[in-house]
């Protein structure tokens, strides 16, 4: 089987082509690949695939075998790969996910796509559809739409908003993003009942209200140098919280993504690289 190693702002990924259909048992394979001793090496295993209403269908495994609705980074990689590997007649395509159809634009300098942009469509901040379910529903605030709870660890309280992009996220604001934070105390808000599907965790400090620093603790993955959808939940959480514009940077530890929410249609837009690594082969 045939792959390409490619990132979105080192968030990465074993991406594969697939004439047809996904291959079997898919789910102990994305475990298999991404395995950073044993196999290539990822944080998920992308599938491109035909699709029948948009110009592909993405498939995402994370690296313990689960399957997540929705990737901003890797919809980034196969936007590129499509254009450069596959078909290069269009620079606005359509791609299917489980979100839905993502509207994404590629923008493109010698024939090399340099950002995309990808529609990631509009936020759910209701609770079922998140879902988050609260043991402390009674002491629930709602400020703006967004869901405000929190969660107590060790005595110590975390106070987040849960924000679903496809796939849910609580955002937290913090004072110093800290090792001891994401790795410590991500994994256990990561698996708190409080998220019936688990959720991606993300810090935040906020420097003003168009620029944000975020690390991530991701649900199926560990912590990864960016997320997409992450990306755009702590916009919409920390706009809903009156501490954000509509548009801003979101700094990662991969580098920066440029988040647009915008009023019109209520979409969050999201901008920003994607990158090949290398091409190899999976052996059996
Ligand atoms: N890194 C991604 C999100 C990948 C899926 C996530 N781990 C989940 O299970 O929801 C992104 O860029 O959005």
């Amino acid at each position: 089987m045939k792959f390409h190693k490619m990132h979105g702002l080192g968030n990465d990924f074993v991406v594969v082509h697939m004439e047809d259909t996904l291959p079997d048992d898919v789910l102990e394979l994305a475990k298999k690949v991404c395995d950073r001793h044993t196999g290539v090496g990822a944080d998920g295993l992308v599938f491109i695939l035909p699709s029948e209403q948009a110009d592909l269908q993405m498939r995402i495994f994370n690296s313990d075998g689960t399957e997540a609705q929705q990737c901003g980074n890797a919809v980034r990689c196969v936007s590129k790969y499509y254009y450069e590997r596959i078909d290069n007649r269009k620079t606005k395509i359509m791609v299917e996910t489980k979100r839905g159809i993502q509207s994404i634009v590629l923008q493109v300098e010698a024939g090399t796509v340099k950002q995309v942009q990808v529609d990631m469509g509009e936020p759910i901040l209701e609770p079922v559809q998140i879902p988050v379910k609260s043991p402390t529903i009674h002491d629930q605030v709602v400020i703006g739409e967004t869901i405000y709870d929190q969660v107590v660890i060790k005595e110590q309280a975390y106070a987040f908003s849960a924000v679903s992009m496809g796939n849910p996220h609580a955002v937290i604001e913090v004072d110093t993003l800290s090792d001891a934070l994401v790795n410590g105390i991500g994994p256990k808000i990561e698996t708190n009942e409080v998220f019936p599907e688990k959720a991606n965790i993300e810090f935040i400090d906020i420097h003003s209200p168009d620029e944000i620093s975020m690390r991530v603790w991701e649900r199926g993955v560990g912590e990864t140098m960016a997320c997409g959808s992450g990306a755009c939940a702590v916009l919409v959480a920390s706009h809903l919280n009156g501490k954000a514009a509509r548009k801003a940077t979101i700094h990662l530890l991969g580098g920066d993504l440029m988040i647009d929410w915008k009023e019109k249609n209520n979409h969050v837009y999201m901008t920003g690289p994607a990158s090949f690594v290398f091409a190899g082969e999976l052996t059996t």
